[in-house]
């Protein structure tokens, strides 16, 4: 099927309320990208614009007509007028043949692999999470998402609860699995990620592990185990139903943070999170702690 991209530039404290109203206009999938040059979420889908802040990306297709989804952002006033936007036409294989074609197996830490299904698995005996994100977020080639891969391979023994808040992929929540953990939960707003979520357990063999909820739906649950690689928004603002997946004693993983936001993200989560150092790479930050009261 061919779709139709429509960007917008907003500011990155916007970005998720942006990216929202595209899914409440029928987006099938929301990407946001920060405005310089480095996508957030993959795969990346055409070119990167030179805008400052957050690129917002909705996915439509292309029988829908984007007029009205336009004037209702713009009569939400939630981004500055004229809104600046562009609209770009796409072909399936567009963005499936982008990364494709760039997405080779990765190792993170000793022992556990990324590996695209369309490719060879190079080290049979390792932990290899067999992975097609289909349009969610999710191959390990962020920083974001290999901070906590990383994590999971030092970390990641025999979890009993997990949690994967904004799970794309599922890539999180597989790697808990297959390292060991008995049961994942797996939350998204994108229908899209849940459905890429739901396949890549059935490939992984743990689709009986690991269960998918949108926010709408999500089950009350404590886990040993809660990660959440989401923008910094998103994290202070559900600081309190995160904080409540995490058991007395459990470990929180929170990623998807610029350096300078860390500090805030750390204060919505304190007391309640004691933390360890915070892992830095490039821009970007993964915290991570013990829930202690
Ligand atoms: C950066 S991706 C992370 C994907 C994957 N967990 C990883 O680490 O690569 C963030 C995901 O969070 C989802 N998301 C964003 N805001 C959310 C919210 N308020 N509640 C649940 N999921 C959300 C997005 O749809 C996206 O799939």
């Amino acid at each position: 099927m061919p779709w139709i991209q429509l960007t917008l530039s907003s500011t990155e404290d916007h970005a998720p309320q942006v990216g929202d109203m595209l899914m409440a206009n029928g987006a099938q999938a929301v990407t946001y990208r920060d405005g310089a040059d480095n996508p957030i979420f993959e795969p990346p889908l055409g070119e990167v614009l030179m805008w400052q802040h957050t690129l917002v990306t909705g996915l439509f297709d292309a029988e829908v007509d984007l007029k009205p989804v336009i004037a209702n952002l713009e009569k939400a006033k939630v981004l500055p007028a004229p809104l600046q936007y562009k609209v770009d036409g796409l072909e399936d294989k567009d963005w499936e043949r982008e990364w494709m074609d760039n997405f080779h197996p990765i190792r993170f830490g000793e022992r556990l692999w990324i590996c695209p299904t369309w490719r060879d698995i190079p080290e049979p005996d390792a932990v290899n999470i067999l992975l097609d994100p289909g349009m969610a977020f999710g191959t390990g080639t962020h920083p974001t998402t290999a901070m906590c891969l990383r994590w999971l391979d030092q970390h990641g023994h025999s979890h009993n609860e997990v949690v994967d808040f904004g799970c794309g992929s599922g890539i999180l929540g597989i790697a808990a699995l297959k390292l060991g953990a008995r049961h994942a939960i797996g939350i998204d707003i994108d229908r899209q990620a849940l459905i890429a979520t739901q396949e890549n357990a059935e490939r992984n063999g743990v689709a009986g592990k690991f269960d998918v909820y949108l926010p709408t739906e999500q089950p009350t649950a404590k886990a040993d185990l809660v990660m959440a690689n989401v923008l910094a928004g998103p994290l202070r603002e559900l600081a309190g139903t995160i904080l409540n997946y995490v058991d007395l004693g459990g470990s929180l993983v929170l990623s998807g943070i610029l350096k300078r936001q860390a500090e805030d993200v750390m204060a919505a989560y304190t007391p309640g999170i004691t933390f360890d150092p915070i892992v830095v790479e490039g821009d970007w930050v993964m915290l991570s702690g013990k829930r202690t009261q």
